[in-house]
This record gives C-alpha cells, structure tokens and sequence, in this order.
C-alpha cells in the first residue's frame, strides 16, 4: 500500500478534477436517494387517500377528489423522472471528472516512466527483458489508472452514499436500520474474497497468456528455422500444450464467476426479507407506514452495488499497490553514468585510455585488462582481435555506455567523467555491431531525430557508406519504408545504412564496430577510403576482426583477452612476424579459398 504514496503527487497535480468529482458524487447521490423518500410521500398518500376516497362514494366530491389525488401522484412521478433526470447528469460529470483525471495521470506516468527508462545504463537493459520494460509501464501503469480512476471513484462514492443512505436511514427507524444492515458486512467480506480468488485467477490466466503469445510471437519470428528443420509439428504440440493449460485456468474462473452472482443475489434478497418481516411487524404496532417500509427497501438495494464495489474497489487497489511496487523499482533506479562538472565543449578528437580495467556487472566477466592506448586528434586505429577479446568493451566505453571499473579515459587531457553525457554522446559517430534500424524511411533512419538535417548531408552520407546506388534503385528512393511495414534490406546495406547514419551527424569522434562484416572486400575499401577522407583530422576507431578493413589505418591494435598484445602500422606489424601476421596470412588463404 505505501508504494501508491509515490500517486499523491500526480493526484495533487490534478487536484480540482478530484474535488469537483466528490461534489458531483454528493450532489449525484442526493439525487439518487431523493426519490426513495418521494416514493413514501406518494404511497403513505395512497393509502390514506383511499380510504377518505371510498367514504364519499357517490358523492360529487369523489370525482374532484379524484383529480387532486391523480395530479398530486403524476406530480411525485414527475419529480422522481426529474431527479433520475438530475442524477444521470451529475453521473456523467462525476465520470468527466475522475475517470478524465486517470486518464492525465496515466499519461503524466506513462511519459515519466518512459523518461525515466531512457536516462538508465545499459546494463540495467541487459538485467532486464523488454517483455518486462514494456509490461511495467503498460499492463502495470493500467492496473494503476484502475486505482486512481474508477476505484477511486467507487470508493467516493460508497463513502457517500453510505454517510447519506445510512442517516437517513437512521432518521426513519434505528431498529429497521440494524437489521438492514447486518447482512452487508458479510456480503462485503465474501465479496472481498471472492475477488480475490477471482484476481488470483485472472492473473495467473494474464502470465499465461503472456507465455503463450511469446510462444508464438518466437515460433513465427523463427518460421523459417522450424520449416527447414521440419519442426512444424512439434512446434504445434508445444503451442496445444500452451493452449490446454491457458483453457483449464480460464474455466477454473468461469466456476468462481458462476458461483459468485447467484450468492451474491441471494445474501441482497436475505436484506429485503428482513426489511419486510421486521418493517411488517412495525407496521403492526404503528411505528412505520407501508411507505417507510418500500423507502427502506428501496435503501437497501440501493447500498447494494456499493457494497459490491467495495470488494471490487480493495482487490483494485491492492492490484494497483503491487504494480506500483514494480513501477516503482523501475523509477528508484538511478543511472551511475553521471559528469560532476557538466562539460559541454566541442572536441579535438584525442582519446587516452590509462590502466582501463572493465568488468561486466551482471556476469562479473573481466573485459579488459590494464588497457593503455592513446589516440591522437585524426588518427584512424584500428582494434583487431579474436571474439570475446574485448573490442566491443572498448566501443562500449568510448560511447560511455559503461564507465571503467578501473582506471579511466580522457578525451583531448581531460576526464570523459566531466563532459556533459549528452553533449559528449553527440560527438561521437557509433555504428554497433549489431545493426539496428527502425520501422522509418531511409531517410529518417539517417537522419535519426536531427529535423535540421539538410538533405544535401543525408545524401553525401548515404555516398560516402556506398549505399547511394542501391537507394535510387527501390523505387521511393529516400522514402523507402524499412521494418516491419516496408523492405527488408540486406545484412550489408543495412550496417552501410548504418555507417550513414553515424557520419551524417558529422562526428569528432568515429566509432565502427565490426560494421563491415557483411559487405565483400571491394566495398569494405571504397568505404573505408571515403572513410579516411572524411574523418581527415576526426578520429576514427575501427573494430574488425578483419585484416582486411584493419589494415588502412594508421595504427592497428592487436586484442587478446582483453589486453594489447601487439600494435603499430600494417607493416610494422607483418615485419614483427608473430600473431597479427599469422592472421593477415589466414584471412589471405581464406578469401583466396
Ligand atoms: N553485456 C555484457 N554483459 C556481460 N558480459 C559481456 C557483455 N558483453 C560482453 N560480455 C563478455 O565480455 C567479453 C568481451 O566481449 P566483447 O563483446 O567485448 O568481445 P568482442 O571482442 O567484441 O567479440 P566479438 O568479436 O565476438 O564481437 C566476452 O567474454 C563476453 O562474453
């Protein structure tokens, strides 16, 4: 429950619609309860008219009597169409009220949450899946708009019209007013639990669900691996296995359900016979009227549906205060990768790397190891290695997507720790290893956020990554949607894509990581040459695992597990004969092959 305090705040934000609402549901209640009392005031004037009515049989007056008593009764019928009238107005403007602040709340949450989640360090996205990322802030932040909306607005409203029923109850006969009410708690406390066993199956039917629409959702992502593998079959059988379990825990909620609303109607028609045997016998002595009684009846039912909200309203709030809990552990994350100094300077481009040491916090895996280099403003190095050597690592720091666990980078003398992340990261041209594209145009992907972007730069980026004549070949050029909804391109012209993406924002500090792995030899050095005339007087740090798009940097660095082995120029290093020149070698016999 003290995981909704975090609420307070966007409920004070929206105060007014809240204080309005409970006005509208006092005004709206009294509109409702009204006409119970206009019911009593029409029946107690039939049953004593008539009387005095059948005493003038045959007499002129009866007739004239007659008028007054059917106007005095359509005018009762009148005023309880107009309160119905009334009631339904300030019901729809209770709803206006509440339901409309849910709505500004779950929007105002929904943008914080998603806010929030862009300023967290990758490595909180590797310790968490994005089924989870997305349930929390779209199953989780509905759980929560069920509390701040109509469970709030349930709540109010039993609060009130039990205040209300309940004195005016009271003002009619305390006695009646007991026995009335000596059902209802029971009533709300099985329908407290019956809720909660209800929400206990809708959620384990809601994490089934889950699981079997990520089931499918991977089976028909890996089509094609189960029909070349001819999987189909046992691929279904999982999927029925799935189904089966989801069908035996609906029905298992479909046997609450049914038992549920015939007790509940039940337990209401124990109240109405109390109501009538007790009333009754009141009536006897003389302490009520017939229309005390239907009032009292009409009370009743009317406390019912409250009544029932109330179990409702508590299993809301408690499904609201677990998911805040989870919301919450989201939000009370904080990023580590924060500047004390907030520098915001346009840079040179010259890197040092001093006794960097990195080791992953969610494997405990240590990446680098006494890491010492240092790149000078325009010089082009390139990181080659084996897999699992730690150029990657190093990309990942440079873009400072990680801090060093040990010792630290300074680009052009100082901290990287000082410069403004953002202003920093803006710098930088990153092209990852693993390519990733949106469901945009070509020419959004490119220009990726940057509106101001002009065109001509787009263009000369998309020549400079050797893309140029594959785009005014799709038919909408620039405008050619890729993802989901368009093309597919291929491994190549998607990293080329890619490496546009990085130069269009014309950076300082260029990082390729491994970005020329699908593209043939004869592309990888049209690019690389554009490359270098580009990033003339920028630096550039190539990652490969290819001699091949290694060798025409300045210097080449040569990783094993994590620490330099060897480094200098592509001739120094054929000269020193040892594990740059066992590779070169390989991949020359290889690609002869
Ligand atoms: N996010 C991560 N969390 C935990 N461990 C990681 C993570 N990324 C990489 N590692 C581990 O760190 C080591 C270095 O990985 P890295 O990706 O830097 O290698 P690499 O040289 O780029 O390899 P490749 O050429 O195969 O991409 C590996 O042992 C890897 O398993």
């Amino acid at each position: 429950m003290k995981a909704l305090k975090y609420l307070n705040q966007y409920l004070w934000k929206y105060k007014w619609y809240l204080i309005l609402g409970t006005i509208f549901t006092i005004i709206s209640n009294l509109f409702g309860i009204i006409p119970a009392q206009l019911v009593r005031y029409a029946l107690d004037l039939v049953v004593e008219t008539l009387d005095i009515y059948y005493l003038f049989n045959g007499a002129a007056l009866q007739t004239e009597m007659y008028d007054i008593f059917a106007f005095s009764i359509l005018l009762y019928g009148l005023l309880i169409l107009a309160m119905a009238l009334l009631k339904g107005i300030f019901l729809f403007l209770v709803r206006q009220t509440i339901i409309v602040m849910s709505r500004h709340i779950e929007f105002a949450l929904k943008n914080d949450i998603y806010q929030h989640y862009q300023t967290l360090p990758a490595s909180f996205f590797r310790r968490h899946s994005t089924g989870d990322l997305m349930a929390r802030i779209s199953e989780d932040v509905s759980n929560v708009r069920m509390y701040v909306g109509p469970a709030l607005m349930y709540g109010i409203n039993l609060i009130v019209l039990f205040f209300l029923v309940i004195s005016y109850m009271l003002s009619v006969s305390t006695k009646l007013t007991l026995y009335v009410l000596l059902p209802l708690p029971v009533l709300s406390i099985s329908v407290y639990i019956v809720n909660s066993m209800i929400m206990k199956r809708s959620q384990e039917i809601q994490k089934q669900l889950s699981g079997l629409s990520t089931y499918v959702q991977e089976a028909f992502s890996g089509i094609r691996v189960i029909k070349s593998f001819v999987q189909e079959k046992h691929s279904f059988n999982n999927f029925q296995k799935e189904a089966e379990n989801f069908k035996n825990k609906s029905l298992s909620l479909t046997k609450v359900d049914a038992f549920f609303y015939p007790v509940i109607v039940l337990l209401i028609g124990l109240s109405n016979i109390l109501v009538i045997f007790v009333g009754g016998q009141e009536i006897i002595n003389g302490n009520l009227t017939p229309g005390n009684i239907t009032e009292f009846i009409l009370y009743v039912n009317m406390l019912t549906w409250p009544v029932m909200a109330l179990g409702w309203t508590t299993s809301q709030i408690q499904r609201a205060a677990s998911s805040q809990t989870r919301i919450n552990e989201f939000l009370n994350e904080k990023t580590t990768l924060v500047s004390t100094k907030n520098i915001e300077k346009p840079l040179e481009g010259a890197i040092t790397f001093k006794h960097v040491g990195f080791t992953y916090p969610d494997s405990g895996i240590k990446a680098l190891h006494d890491f010492d280099l240092h790149v000078k403003q325009g010089e082009s190095v390139a990181i080659l290695g084996t897999t699992g050597s730690g150029k990657s690592t190093l990309a990942h720091l440079l873009c400072r997507l990680y801090d060093p666990t040990e010792g630290e980078i300074l680009i052009d003398n100082i901290p990287m720790k000082d410069y403004d992340v953002h202003a920093y990261r803006r710098q930088i041209g990153y092209v990852p290893q693993d390519v990733f594209l949106f469901s945009d145009s070509i020419e959004n992907n490119v220009r990726f956020g940057t509106t101001d972007m002009p065109f001509e730069r787009i263009e000369q980026a998309v020549k400079d990554a050797d893309l140029y004549n594959n785009i005014v070949d799709f038919p909408q050029g620039y405008q050619t949607l890729l993802g989901e909804r368009g093309i597919t391109l291929s491994g190549g012209q998607k990293q080329r894509l890619s490496i546009a993406r990085a130069i269009a924002r014309d950076p300082k500090i260029l990082v390729l990581d491994d970005c020329l792995s699908a593209v043939d030899t004869n592309t990888e050095n049209i690019i690389l040459n554009n490359m270098k005339r580009i990033m003339d007087q920028r630096t550039s740090v190539i990652i490969s695992h290819r001699v091949s798009s290694a060798k025409l940097a300045d210097r080449i660095v040569v990783l094993d597990e994590g620490k330099i082995i060897e480094q200098g120029t592509h001739t120094e290093l054929m000269a020193l004969n040892k594990a740059y020149k066992e590779l070169y070698e390989k991949q020359l016999v290889a690609e002869e092959a």
